[in-house]
C-alpha cells in the first residue's frame, strides 16, 4: 500500500489561485486540484513540492507557510496544502502533465469540480485568497 505525504501548492498570483486539471487515473480525469505530488523517501515537503511544481508546470516556486490541516486521502496518505508563489512573477506555468490550468479568483473557487479532498480546503483556499 502507498502511503505518505502527498503535498499541493498553492500558488497565488495577483489575487489567483493556479489550479490544475488532471488527465488521469480514469476515475480522477477531468477533476481540478492543487498542483503537487507525493513526497518521496528522504525529500522534506518544501523540497517535494518544488521538484513537483517544476515537473508539472515548468517553473520554480517559492513555499510559504501550511494552508489548513492535513486532509486524510484513501491508502493512508494525507494531504498537506503549502502557501506558494512563483519565483518568477513573469514566467508562465504550463500544463506539462495536466488538461489544463486555471487562475482562479475567489469567486471561482465553489465552481470547479475539484477533488473531493481538495474541496474540503476550499474554506481554507478562500482565506488566503482574501487574506481573512
Ligand atoms: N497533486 C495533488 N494530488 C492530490 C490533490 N488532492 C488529492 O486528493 N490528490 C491525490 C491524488 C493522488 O491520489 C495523490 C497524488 O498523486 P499524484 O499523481 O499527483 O502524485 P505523484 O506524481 O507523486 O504520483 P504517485 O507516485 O502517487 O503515483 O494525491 C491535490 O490537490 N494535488
Amino acid at each position: 500500500m502507498k502511503s505518505g505525504v502527498v503535498v499541493g501548492a498553492a500558488i497565488v498570483r495577483a489575487g489567483k489561485l493556479l489550479a490544475q486539471q488532471r488527465a488521469w487515473p480514469a476515475d480522477a480525469d477531468g477533476k481540478w486540484e492543487l498542483p503537487g505530488g507525493r513526497v518521496e523517501a528522504g525529500e522534506s515537503d518544501v523540497d517535494g513540492l518544488a521538484r513537483e511544481c517544476a515537473e508539472e508546470l515548468g517553473v520554480a516556486v517559492t513555499v510559504g507557510a501550511r494552508v489548513g490541516a492535513d486532509v486524510d486521502l484513501p491508502g493512508g496518505k494525507v494531504l498537506r496544502i503549502y502557501a506558494a508563489g512563483l519565483a518568477d512573477d513573469g514566467e508562465e506555468p504550463r500544463a506539462v502533465e495536466h488538461r489544463a490550468l486555471r487562475w482562479l479568483d475567489v469567486s471561482e473557487l465553489d465552481g470547479l469540480d475539484w477533488l473531493p479532498a481538495d474541496r474540503i480546503l476550499l474554506p481554507d483556499l478562500r482565506a488566503l485568497l482574501t487574506g481573512r
